[in-house]
């Protein structure tokens, strides 16, 4: 790269992450035309892309609050960092399961209350505790609703906790189905699970297929007392119908890590500031596999957990390289590769993968090649039908 390439955070984001970008890249937090974005939650759908950017980096796994249909449109990969902030998460969730469970965050408040109460406060304790007798999770069962990086941390951990659990996932990964317990008992009907279960913990991204997923037609088919768990996103749960469920106890507790105005105000409701993955070491890990994942985009085009983009890798060896982003429609290939022949370039390796609309292209080409061939080269791939973006890396 002959300039430095700009990174624009739109978040703070952990240093170990940042410090990994050499000098061939400049981090400036208002840099208007930057080559790339690091984020974390930064809500994205309201503000215009610059019309330089390349590539988006999610230090985090919900992306819903990148357009990421515009991205696509425009060529521009979005990439999140699996499962780097999944232990965080599964932390919080184990604690507030037991923490909810025994009645902890309401006791904990009300002593609060007897500051200022003096000599008299022991006794006040004494009496006061007989409100905030809990429940043991042992022998209790959980349903997961959700079984990836989280939602199968928090599945094996809450077994080994004495509970039982049941868990619900129609996509489960193949690497999740083996990292998951036998003991955790799979349905295939998620109302198998309302009907079941003492506990919900929710690990979905938010999507319109799950937008609401938690309902009345849910909470209906719920045992009466129900405490639901909420780490993944405020929209999955209708909070107007959550709001008449607690008020009559079919839930009788709510844990959320994403509270808005309506949710603050509800019955039995325990408000998390969004603390989910905000800790030391799952900030380290997610800033430092975006900044990983953007310089490789950047520095060779291959494609490593990208949410719109195929996952697309050739080594980088140092040949002469061109990538293209296009439609996944039949005779591409043959298109591209017949260009690069026409234009007397030599295939040295080459790879082609699609993800759902969209295919992406890898090719790396023979010997020094002069920026006038490069030239025509880009011309004739941005000429076929359905070609997205190109770009020539050297
Ligand atoms: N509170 C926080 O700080 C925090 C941190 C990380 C992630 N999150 C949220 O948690 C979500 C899950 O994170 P993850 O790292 O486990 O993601 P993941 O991609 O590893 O797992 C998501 C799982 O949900 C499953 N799924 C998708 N649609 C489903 C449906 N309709 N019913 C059942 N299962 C379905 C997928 O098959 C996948 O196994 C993220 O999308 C994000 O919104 C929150
Ligand atoms: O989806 C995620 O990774 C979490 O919600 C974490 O969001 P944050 O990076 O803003 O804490």
């Amino acid at each position: 790269m002959s300039k430095q390439t700009v990174i624009k955070p739109l978040n703070a984001i952990s240093e170990k992450g940042l410090n990994l970008f050499t000098e061939d890249y400049l981090i400036d937090e208002n840099a208007s035309q930057p080559d790339a974005i690091i984020l974390r939650s930064f809500n994205m759908h309201d503000m215009e892309l610059p019309s330089s950017l390349r590539a988006i980096g999610r230090a985090g796994a919900g992306v819903n609050n990148i357009p990421l249909d515009v991205c696509t449109d425009k060529g521009i990969p979005v990439f999140n960092t699996p499962g780097a902030n999944a232990n965080a998460v599964k932390e919080l969730v184990i604690t507030s399961l037991i923490a909810s469970s025994r009645q902890m965050f309401d006791g904990v408040a009300w002593a609060k209350t007897l500051i200022g109460k003096g000599d008299d406060v022991p006794k006040l304790v004494e009496e006061g505790k007989k409100q905030f007798v809990g429940k043991e999770i042992q022998g209790k069962t959980l349903g997961v609703i959700g079984l990836g990086a989280i939602g199968a941390r928090v599945a094996n951990d809450a077994l080994e906790l004495g509970m039982d659990v049941i868990g619900y996932d129609p996509f489960i990964s193949v690497d999740m189905a083996w990292k998951l317990s036998r003991a955790v008992k799979r349905v295939h009907n998620i109302d198998e699970l309302f009907k079941e279960v003492d506990y919900i913990s929710i690990h979905v991204p938010l999507i319109p297929e799950t937008k609401g997923l938690l309902n009345k037609a849910a909470f209906d088919k719920m045992k009466d007392n129900v405490y639901i768990l909420n780490f993944s996103r405020g929209g999955l749960i209708d909070d107007d119908d959550i709001a008449v469920a607690l008020e009559e106890g079919t839930v009788g507790k709510y844990i959320t890590d994403f509270p808005n105005a309506k949710t603050l105000e509800m019955k039995n409701t325990i408000s998390i500031p969004h603390l989910g993955a905000s800790s030391e070491e799952s900030e380290e890990n997610c800033a430092m596999m975006a900044a990983e994942e953007l310089m490789e985009y950047l520095e060779t085009g291959n494609i490593r957990n990208s949410v719109n983009f195929p996952d697309a890798a050739l080594p980088y060896q140092g040949h002469p390289r061109v990538t293209a982003f296009h439609k996944n429609v039949p005779k591409m290939v043959s298109k591209i590769t017949s260009e690069v022949s026409d234009v007397n370039l030599n295939i040295v390796d080459m790879t082609n993968r699609s993800y759902k609309d969209h295919a992406y292209t890898i090719i790396d080409l023979e010997g020094d090649i002069a920026e006038s061939d490069f030239g025509a080269l880009v011309k004739r791939l941005e000429g076929i039908e359905g070609m997205v973006t190109t770009r020539v890396i050297k």
